[in-house]
């Protein structure tokens, strides 16, 4: 491939061990320049070792980082034009904010004036003026992990690599320098790459998701992709649908059939899956509680269960129903089941899954789907945004 070809930052079969255990297993993955993408995952998938890989701390043990077409793979960290930003704020207790924001200015030799200058730009900029004369210990977490930012892209990085930035601070300032960072790295058109298990912290801040899953890429996509089109029944699982049914059916030319069972009506999905069970997913808010003797929808492709209520809560804004599936008590799965009014426990009720509020994969321990980009998947599910 052409050099110009290449995405501004590319990792090629990136594999990274400690000692006899891998944790990365080559990773592919290109980021545009001025791209915001987020690393997501549960706890010890390899976010940060990835992160670090990166960043120049760690050396793969096969596979190439490459930054504007040049290979990095051995270059050390201060050689990369790249800033990383930690969880803790890793400020130096005895500077002050200006001396802890030109700390990385003052490393490259810059002149007093210079730094003094860039400074009192990113102090404008974060909303830190008057706080300049100030050491770490009188600032608030919020101010404290500000002055830790400012002190990223006072050295105008090409790359800002972000380690959970934000998990220390509470969640009304948490939402606010989400907010910052993202315009600030729009604004400067940095290439960002974000590593975090919030879910939602990944969907409002990047322009794509990365979701690893035990050192390997289990999807890539924008954010509505990877929720409204899971490649996998562990993406969708991670991404919310965490309602989930064993049920059975077969190929048919149009897609699949789910066939009747105890708690279910038969319906016909447009995945293309074989003959056998299958695992089916829905968030909480996909489905409508409605009276158990309603009648089947016509479409023939809304999946309808039964069940009756056996507990309502109100999480805000919706009432929350678990459903025992079936007529018995130990009948079926319990689901949850969102809506406006409460419906008494006890109450028989069925449950409507209109066509592309829920997601059907092979059931665990046949064949997984491949993991896919799905920025260039050719999936034939065609679910749209669904929301509550
Ligand atoms: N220096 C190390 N030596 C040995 N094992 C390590 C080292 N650093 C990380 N690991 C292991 O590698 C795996 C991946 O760790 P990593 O920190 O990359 O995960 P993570 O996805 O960032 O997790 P978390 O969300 O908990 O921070 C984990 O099993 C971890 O225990």
């Amino acid at each position: 491939m052409d050099a110009s070809e290449r995405p501004f930052l590319d990792l090629t079969g990136v594999t990274v061990s400690y000692g006899s255990t891998r944790v990365l297993e080559g990773i592919d993955l290109g980021i545009g320049k001025g791209e915001f993408v987020a690393l997501l995952g549960a706890s010890g998938c390899g976010k940060t070792t990835l992160l670090r890989t990166i960043a120049g701390f760690i050396v793969p043990d096969a596979g190439t980082v490459s930054v504007g077409g040049h290979d990095v793979t051995r270059l050390p960290p201060d050689r990369r034009g790249m800033a990383l930003m930690f969880q803790s704020y890793a400020l130096w207790p005895h500077m002050t904010v200006a001396q802890n924001i030109g700390y990385g200015l003052k490393l490259r030799r810059q002149s007093r004036a210079d730094i003094a200058r860039r400074v009192g730009e990113i102090a404008a900029m974060l909303g830190l003026q008057g706080l300049e004369a100030r050491k770490p210990a009188s600032l608030s977490g919020g101010q404290r992990q500000r002055v830790a930012l400012g002190r990223s892209l006072a050295v105008d990085p090409e790359i800002l690599l972000l380690d959970e930035p934000l998990s220390n601070l509470d969640a009304r300032i948490r939402l606010s320098l989400r907010h910052e960072i993202r315009t600030l790295q729009q604004r400067m058109g940095i290439t960002a790459v974000h590593v975090t298990h919030d879910r939602e912290e990944a969907m409002v801040m990047a322009d794509s998701i990365v979701i690893l899953d035990k050192g390997r890429i289990a999807q890539r996509g924008t954010p509505e992709e990877v929720y409204n089109r899971p490649a996998s029944a562990f993406v969708a699982a991670f991404m919310g649908a965490e309602n989930v049914l064993t049920l059975s059916g077969s190929a048919s030319g149009e897609g699949f059939a789910i066939a009747p069972g105890p708690f279910n009506a038969g319906c016909l999905v447009p995945d293309l899956l074989p003959t056998g069970g299958v695992e089916v997913r829905f968030r909480a808010e996909a489905g409508t509680l409605g009276p158990a003797d309603a009648p089947p929808p016509e479409d023939g492709r809304t999946l309808r269960l039964a069940g009756h209520v056996v507990s309502t809560s109100y999480p805000g804004g919706i009432w929350r129903h678990a459903v025992r599936l079936g007529e018995g008590a130990a009948d079926g799965a319990t689901v949850l089941v969102d809506a406006p009014h409460p419906v008494a426990q006890g109450q028989a009720v069925s449950v409507l899954l209109p066509p592309d509020t829920f997601f059907v994969f092979p059931a665990a321990g046949d064949a997984p789907p491949p993991a896919s980009d799905s920025r260039s998947g050719d999936r034939r599910r065609r679910l749209e945004v669904q929301q509550a």
